[in-house]
């Protein structure tokens, strides 16, 4: 099939590899100019693993290629998939993009052939039917279900996990009223024959992703909220509170050999909070949209509320370690909103980070990728970075885990002998392997 996807960020060019390397053809439609000469260059505008190596790959094989002539890219295309930001503006979601893509689709749709217009944007329920749909039917003068396709199928790939989670999606949502889409959209995911397919409508599509989001934020705040109260009690961690929790057969999956497995567990560390560009803004968004709806969001409200304040809560860790923070010298170990990733939206180690310098610390900060794009929205004559590890942490009076990078865990030796307390934000670290050990959900030590 011929497939074009219109936004090439992370998901639109990760599904467009995707999809190639499943054998469709595949054009990566962008309006940043830049951008499309990267792709065509074979080079990822993003970090994501696997991503340069297939990418590369597609772009010689001529299977995927890139443009910003959207009307070209449609020519004779099968199905179009919208992957453009839906930032939230503050009060609801911004859906300029989306219809914007909307309308410049609608303007070049293939005519004398069933073309699907897919949303894989991350969208409020009712947008793919009743904005989208429209806006495709007034630029293009033809009929949604009669003369082409409307869709909704939402993305579930995590930032730092793309490829593969793209390559072994655990479902795949058609949302869809039109038996004829329904088929287009199986044969588009066709080798992916062994996952489950959920067929409904475009809204309950919409829906199913915001409250995917919403449940896994909630039991990160959740989680944090249990942490904050372990922390208060005396001998109490959290981390083990957790495991007793979550290793519940009706909360996480039995082996074939009968032992309950870490199931949610595997995903949840209590910390610093969830930041990125999507549970911030799609919390926010599902809690204004249901408002707007005469719907009392008081859980998605409070799971917003918690995160604001997980920063806070490892500074104040530090505090009660070193007392006053003036004048110390801190490592924040993490930039990046989780690790495998370059991507600091939203990421934990900025306010983190605010107050600090705040406290008139002065601080060290390392990343292994992310310190160009942290650089340009922090500065402070305070406030350095390094990627190196062990400079990071050369004459620090505390050191402050913020991201769980896998060479974090070599923490334990590079601290051995020196009196620098680590104070952990992901729980990433066993206590026992340090002297000076302060973690969140954790009796002080
Ligand atoms: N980042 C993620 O891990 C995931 C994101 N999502 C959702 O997918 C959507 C896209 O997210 P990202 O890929 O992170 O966004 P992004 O911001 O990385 O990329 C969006 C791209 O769309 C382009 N664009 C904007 N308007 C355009 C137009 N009219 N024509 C062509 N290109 C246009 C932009 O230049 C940009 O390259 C959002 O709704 C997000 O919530 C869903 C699952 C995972
Ligand atoms: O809609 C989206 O955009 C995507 O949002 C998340 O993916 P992503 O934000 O890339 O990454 P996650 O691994 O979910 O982490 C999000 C944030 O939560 C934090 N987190 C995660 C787990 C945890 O226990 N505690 C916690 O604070 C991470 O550090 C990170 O800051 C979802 O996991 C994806 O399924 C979804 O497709």
């Amino acid at each position: 099939m011929k497939v074009v996807v219109v936004g090439t960020g992370y998901v639109g060019l990760v599904s467009g590899v995707g999809l190639a390397e499943i054998g469709h053809e595949v054009v990566c439609v962008d309006v940043d100019q830049a951008k499309v000469e990267s792709i065509r260059r074979g080079e990822p505008p993003i970090h994501e693993e696997g991503l340069p190596a297939l990418l590369k790959k597609q772009v010689d094989a001529g299977r995927l290629t890139a443009s910003t002539d959207l009307g070209a890219a449609l020519a004779g295309a099968d199905v179009s998939l919208i992957a453009v930001g839906t930032p939230f503006d503050g009060s609801v979601i911004d859906l300029q993009y989306v219809k914007q893509a909307a309308t410049d689709i609608g303007r070049h749709l293939p005519k004398g052939r069933y073309h699907v217009v897919c949303v894989k944007s991350t969208v409020v329920p009712g947008t793919t039917s009743d904005v989208v749909g429209p806006l495709v039917e007034a630029a293009s003068g033809l009929v949604a279900g009669r003369d082409f396709g409307l869709c909704m199928n939402p993305e579930f790939l995590a930032e730092g996990t793309a490829v593969k989670d793209f390559m072994n999606p655990d479902r795949i949502v058609i949302g869809t009223r039109e038996a004829r889409t329904e088929s287009v959209m199986r044969e588009l995911y066709a080798p992916f024959a062994r996952t489950e397919v959920v067929v409904t409508t475009p809204s309950t599509a919409e829906m199913g992703k915001y409250t995917a989001n919403a449940l896994l934020a909630t039991l990160i705040s959740f989680s944090n909220e249990i942490a904050d109260l372990c922390s208060r009690c005396g001998d109490v961690d959290v981390v083990d509170v957790l495991r007793t929790v979550y290793l519940d057969r009706r909360i996480s999956p039995v082996t074939p050999q009968g032992r309950v497995s870490p199931g949610v567990l595997a995903f949840l560390h209590p910390g610093t909070g969830f930041g990125g560009s999507c549970f911030p803004k799609d919390l926010k968004a599902l809690a204004a949209f249901g408002s707007a709806k005469g719907a009392m969001p008081g859980i998605l409200d409070a799971v917003i509320a918690r995160n604001r304040l997980q920063p806070g809560v490892l500074v104040d860790l530090a505090k009660q370690r070193l007392g006053s923070l003036a004048g110390r010298r801190i490592a924040v170990l993490g930039l990046a909103f989780k690790p495998g990733t370059d991507d600091i939206r939203e990421s934990p180690a900025v306010p983190v980070i605010r107050m600090l310098l705040d406290e008139q610390a002065t601080v060290v900060a390392h990343d292994p990728i992310a310190i160009e794009p942290t650089s340009r929205v922090l500065s402070s004559p305070r406030l350095s970075f390094t990627g190196s590890l062990e400079d990071a942490l050369q004459g620090a009076d505390a050191a402050l885990l913020v991201t769980s990078w896998p060479q974090y865990k070599e923490l334990p030796q590079l601290l051995r002998g020196k009196d620098i307390p680590l104070v952990d934000g992901r729980r990433f670290i066993s206590p026992a392997d340090l002297p000076a050990y302060e973690g969140i959900g954790r009796a002080r030590s």
